[in-house]
């Protein structure tokens, strides 16, 4: 019998569950899109139990698409939104509060507060994180002083805390186990990535009792059963990791300097730096790819906020087309956007610039400016905030980056992917299989459970869909380039 994996993806914009086959091809998806609110300017929420209604329903949907038992599942692997913050009653699995997903900016000037008073260096050290809202240690401090009786509750270890994947687990497990991986602990800014542990220091900092934190494990792991009668026999969980994370495991990143990118709602670029941690002199993260046996790889990790969201703006808030994939067709019909730049920092900008407080806008618009250049130009902000990125990154290498690998919602886009490979004047590789996300924890489900024994048989199940290489003239590309560094420079507040 044929033994599969099902993968759990619950990202920004929408869950997925994807059942793969052990050599890694999808044989089904349920997908379903997630309900987003904002309730004041910067607050960015969601419902924590429609994330694990959804989560179930797909997961039952999935396998009934596929025809499939529960005991066809060698077992279950999540990925997640990393960062997204929920709390949770112990006893009633109830969530106090609404998740604080990852975008949200609300602790923007507690975390100034922070940094003015001489804290960026210590949280560097030992988190490899840049202070800021993006992270889970604020968001889970503001719930615990905003919600009435939280603190009482979680002092009396009565509260759970959680990134979404511990969310999940607990209530696949019916409350069994409260665990995460190292991956997603290293976005808390509570986790001390040299020695893989809770930091005292930074609990004693934010607050926070160590009571609230589920136990770290390795990302291929024993992570506990799913609850008797969630499906037709219990089902194990093997695998965790963050959804950035996953995806250079899907893409196969296992060797030092090797980059991915990925192109959902934000935009993430991951390098695997190997065994030793790399501080960045340019203001990107130092996190964990992964960890495997006990053995930790890091990463140098840029992360851009706005990508995908960018075109769901053009499409839902100003209504400039119907389908996500009209944006393909304008811009391709747009031969030049005239010096027209989007700067998507809706909800302040990521790296480089680490700027919670810039807003958004348009610049250069003349009186024959149309709706296609404006779509043009919210496509090209996604290449040239990459840009930024690989050029930090290009910085902080040792060696020059010569190939990018890229997968996300927006990767299927070939004109966005031929003005990436222009824009950045390097190789743009896109797999056969684009969901690697959900791709890179079935492959660890796959490690726990001895299918494969090592990374290097799964890289061998890696392949090429197409290539983007670079066209543009040199000088144009500059020009273009520059013209996007004048208009960041408008839109930031804080530096
Ligand atoms: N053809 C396309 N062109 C541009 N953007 C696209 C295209 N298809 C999807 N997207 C964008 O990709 C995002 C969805 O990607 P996905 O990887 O599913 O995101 P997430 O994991 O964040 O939920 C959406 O923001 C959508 O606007
Ligand atoms: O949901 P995505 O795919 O945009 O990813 C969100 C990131 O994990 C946030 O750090």
């Amino acid at each position: 019998m044929v033994s599969y994996i099902l993968s759990i993806d619950q990202g920004t914009t929408s869950t997925r569950v994807i059942i793969f086959d052990p050599l890694g091809h999808p044989i089904t998806t349920a997908q379903k899109t997630m309900e987003q609110s904002f309730p004041k300017d910067g607050w960015v929420e969601h419902d924590p139990h429609e994330i694990w209604s959804t989560t179930l329903a797909l997961c039952q949907q999935a396998l009934k698409q596929a025809h499939l038992k529960g005991e066809s599942i060698i077992g279950i692997g999540i990925t997640n939104q990393r960062e997204t913050t929920i709390v949770w009653d112990k006893l009633t699995g109830k969530a106090i509060y609404p998740a604080i997903v990852w975008q949200d900016r609300r602790t923007a000037d507690y975390c100034q507060s922070l940094k003015e008073a001489g804290y960026e260096q210590q949280v560097l050290s030992k988190t490899g994180l840049l202070i800021d809202p993006y992270f889970s240690a604020t968001k889970l401090r503001w719930i615990l002083d905003n919600v009435p009786n939280a603190r009482t509750k979680a002092c009396k270890g009565e509260l759970l805390f959680g990134t979404v994947d511990s969310f999940l687990l607990w209530n696949l497990t019916g409350g069994q186990s409260h665990y995460t991986d190292a991956t997603n602990a290293a976005r808390t800014m509570l986790f001390n990535i040299h020695e893989q542990s809770w930091d005292n220091d930074l609990l004693a900092l934010f607050d926070i009792p160590e009571a609230l934190l589920p136990t770290v494990l390795d990302c291929a792991a024993e992570f506990g059963h799913t609850q008797n009668g969630m499906f037709d026999c219990q089902i194990p969980i093997l695998g965790i990791a963050g959804d950035q994370q996953s995806a250079l495991i899907g893409q196969a990143c296992f060797n030092e300097g090797m980059v991915k990118s990925t192109y959902g709602t934000g935009c993430f670029m991951i390098k695997n730096t190997g065994t030793e941690p790399v501080i960045s002199k340019n203001r990107l993260l130092t996190t964990i790819a992964y960890r495997l046996q006990g053995k930790t790889t890091y990463a140098l990790e840029g992360s851009i906020f706005v990508a995908g969201a960018t075109v769901q703006w053009l499409r839902d808030g100003l209504k400039l087309f119907a389908n996500t994939s009209d944006a393909e067709l304008i811009a391709e019909s747009t031969p030049d956007t005239r010096g027209v730049y989007l700067v998507p920092a809706f909800t302040g900008l990521g790296a480089p610039y680490w700027d919670p407080k810039a807003r958004g806008a348009i610049f250069g618009l003349t009186r024959d400016t149309g709706i296609q250049e404006i779509v043009t130009a919210g496509l090209e902000s996604v290449c040239y905030q990459t840009c930024d990125l690989l050029l930090a990154m290009q910085e902080d290498s040792a060696s020059p980056l010569t190939t990018l690998r890229v997968d996300g919602g927006m990767a299927i886009n070939n004109w966005l992917m031929q003005f990436l490979a222009d824009i950045l004047n390097i190789t743009v590789e896109r797999p056969v299989t684009n969901e690697t996300t959900a791709l890179g924890v079935a492959w660890l489900v796959t490690l726990q459970a001895n299918i494969y024994q090592s990374l290097d048989e799964i890289a061998s199940h890696w392949s090429l869909q197409r290539c983007f290489t670079p066209v543009i003239a040199e000088d144009k590309r500059q020009q273009l380039y520059n013209g996007w560094l004048k208009a960041v420079e408008r839109v930031c507040l804080t530096q």
